[in-house]
């Protein structure tokens, strides 16, 4: 268990800035830019469905703790809907909802059968035991039962969740249900039916996109300097894929400080150290803040951590001439409006993260129809998804004169605009 002390982020003030706004805002000006009429906005500025829910636990003290929880289902035309849930003492609604339009947008870049979902509970499971993480998730998965299900809504793991947490509410579905339910989630261990390679799905399709980010930038990854903000499952995998493709990984963070070395930090002995919340800075002296290192010198920056971490107040500071958004919303609009101008290349978010989802079908088709694949099988595929998918954003925007996101944002939404229109809900 890690002491509490006040979290680092890189601009606290911009923490709370309104990332629902703002994606609605790119996905207005896809539409357009495509030719959609305005109803179509007006379904998919919204999740079509919000369910928030109220959960008691009893506390390792006897007392009982009442937990506030979301899920939020944007657009289910092109089938269920998939996304993860997130255990953070910052999750809000409306967070959730922008969340839940972004994994629409990603499981339309990388071609899925699925429309987008996210869910959250406001804690901090760094100060819950086990018993009391364990009564919580199962408590989320009693709550949002009705709304969730392997053919209606299937939940993965995200910030501060992983593979025992999806156990436990695997097991909690498959008990209400009465039959045993492995598709009802995904990112479960392996032996819970679990595909290879999802706990590095998200940091290797990250990799893979950022080597074609590199080739049109003209820069080698062997020896570029890369800056890691956020040490858990995406960050931490990420460094170590990048160390040992000859990266030199000079900076990396957690929520609590910062570390940077111009010489290359020592990921192998970082990663050993780790704790299961992504958790490491805190067993060095000296440390820097998150702010600081997004503005140390580096070729590449992969923000890992949270939202609203590149904002127009550091965006003009930034060294890097790549940024690739393994997180989801790590940089504001506005930033991202200067760092374009500035001729940055900025892989966005809906495509450099989309691994984790990929996979995360993949694990939903072994599971569906019970034959597992090798994990050999499993990269070439994903390889093969992310390469195409970062080539056909990268030619829009170059033939479009758009940035990345807003080509990002137009491919992803194309899919579920027309099966919308085909059902006839607009
Ligand atoms: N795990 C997955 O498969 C996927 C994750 N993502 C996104 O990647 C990002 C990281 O997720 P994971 O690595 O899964 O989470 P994680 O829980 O494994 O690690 C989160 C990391 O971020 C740090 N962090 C937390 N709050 C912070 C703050 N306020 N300021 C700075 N650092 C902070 C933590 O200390 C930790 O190092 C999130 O935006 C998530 O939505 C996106 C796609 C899939
Ligand atoms: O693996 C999944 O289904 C969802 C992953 C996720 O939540 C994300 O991409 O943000």
């Amino acid at each position: 268990m890690v002491a509490d002390k006040a979290v680092d982020s890189a601009d606290k003030t911009q923490e709370n800035m309104d990332v629902l706004t703002s994606t609605r805002a790119v996905i207005k000006k896809a539409l357009e830019k495509l030719g959609y009429p305005d109803e179509l906005y007006e379904l998919l500025k919204e999740p079509l469905r919000m369910m928030a829910v109220r959960i008691p636990v009893r506390m390792d003290d006897g007392a009982i703790k009442v937990f506030t929880g979301y899920r939020a289902q944007h657009n289910d035309a092109v089938g269920p809907t998939k996304g993860g849930i997130r255990f953070h003492p910052d999750v809000t609604a409306d967070e959730i909802k922008a969340l839940s339009i972004w994994m629409s947008l990603k499981s339309g870049i990388v071609d899925l059968p699925y429309g987008g979902a996210k869910g959250g509970i406001i804690c901090d499971p760094r100060q819950m035991s086990f018993r009391e993480l364990e009564g919580l998730s199962r408590g989320y998965v009693r709550a949002v039962s009705q709304i969730v299900g392997p053919t209606k809504d299937i939940p993965a793991p995200d910030v501060f969740t992983n593979s025992q947490i999806m156990a436990w509410m695997m097991d909690e579905y498959s008990r209400m249900d009465e039959y045993n339910s492995p598709g009802f989630i995904t990112g479960k261990p392996i032996v819970l039916g679990g595909s290879h390679g999802r706990e590095t799905a998200t940091a290797k399709g990250v990799t893979i996109v950022l080597k074609e980010a590199a080739k049109k930038k003209g820069i080698d990854v062997k020896g570029a300097r890369v800056i890691v903000q956020g040490f858990g499952n995406a960050g931490s995998y990420l460094s170590k894929f990048l160390h040992d493709a000859g990266a030199n990984v000079v900076g990396i963070s957690d929520a609590y400080g910062a570390l940077y070395d111009p010489d290359g930090l020592d990921i192998d002995y970082l990663l050993d150290r780790r704790d299961s919340f992504g958790t490491v800075t805190k067993l060095f002296n000296t440390t820097i803040s998150n702010k600081e290192l997004l503005e140390r010198e580096c070729d590449i920056i992969v923000p890992a951590a949270v939202e609203n971490q590149i904002t127009e107040e550091n965006a003009p500071k930034i060294k890097a001439s790549i940024i690739v958004e393994a997180a989801n919303g790590p940089t504001t609009m506005g930033a991202t409006k200067l760092l374009t101008e500035r001729g940055i290349l900025l892989v966005p978010d809906v495509l450099a993260s989309a691994g984790g989802v990929t996979v995360s079908y993949f694990e939903w088709v072994q599971n569906n129809q019970g034959y597992y694949w090798s994990e050999e099988e499993i990269d070439d595929k994903l390889h093969e998804i992310m390469i195409r998918s970062f080539n056909s954003i990268y030619d829009l925007a170059e033939s479009r004169r758009v940035d990345m996101r807003l080509a990002a944002y137009m491919i992803g939404v194309r899919k579920m605009a027309e099966a919308s229109r085909f059902r006839g809900w607009v």
